[in-house]
């Protein structure tokens, strides 16, 4: 299994290398936005309780995000792997990722963060806002508060990765094509360290 989680703030391109990182290498993609928005299409109560955080630029509960990738991981059993995009987003959900994927004998391969500086994220998501209809892209108050829960409470999600050696941060911005490929390369690197060493791999995250 190839399991990669795609890091960055708001806005660093993780779901436009998503897109091309699942038609590159078969896998699922997981992304608690998503999961929580279609919470909110469906007018679930967890989506009526989700929205008031996300509407405001907070995170919702760690226990309501780690019980959707449970879900999710159990109904793809047969996946090659999973893209993890916007999640973990804090210590306490990595933490359960390591021992919800080790419950599926699976760990992950690698955390790939994409760089992108603050004006430009709030460019970004600004013109997103014009046609994304999400309400958490339209206001830059609320813009620029996602960027400083990210950097407050999510950015620290990287040292616990750095810590299992599996970190690597990329520049964010510059050509999607570009990036892809640095994407790629770090993952390929990785995959092939884990493909040598597999056994050890998987007790290092049991231990
Ligand atoms: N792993 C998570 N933990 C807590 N809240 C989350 C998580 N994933 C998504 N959210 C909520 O959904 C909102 C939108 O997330 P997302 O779609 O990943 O967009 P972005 O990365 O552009 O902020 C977040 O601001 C937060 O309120």
């Amino acid at each position: 299994m190839l399991n990669i989680v795609l890091f960055g703030p708001p806005g660093a391109g993780k779901g436009t290398q998503s897109q091309k990182l699942i038609a590159h290498y078969h896998l699922v993609h997981l992304s608690t936005g998503d999961l929580l928005r279609a919470q909110i299409a469906q007018g679930t109560e967890l989506g009526l309780r989700a929205k008031k955080l996300m509407d405001e630029g907070l995170l919702v509960p760690d226990e309501v995000v780690i019980g959707m990738i449970d879900s999710a991981l159990s109904a793809n059993e047969e996946a090659a792997g999973f893209i993890f995009d916007g999640f973990p987003r804090t210590v306490p959900q990595a933490e359960s990722l390591d021992r919800l994927l080790a419950q599926h004998r699976a760990q992950i391969g690698c955390m790939v963060a994409l760089e992108v500086k603050e004006e430009e994220l709030v460019t970004r998501l600004l013109e997103r806002g014009k046609t994304s209809n999400r309400p958490d892209d339209q206001d830059e108050t609320k813009i620029r508060r996602r960027v400083t829960v990210y950097n407050t409470e999510t950015a620290q999600v990287a040292g616990y990765y750095a810590a299992q050696h599996k970190f690597h941060a990329l520049n964010g911005t510059g050509a999607i094509d570009d990036i892809f490929g640095q994407v790629c390369a770090v993952i390929d690197q990785h995959r092939a360290a884990l493909d040598e060493a597999p056994a050890a791999a998987t007790e290092e995250v049991q231990a």
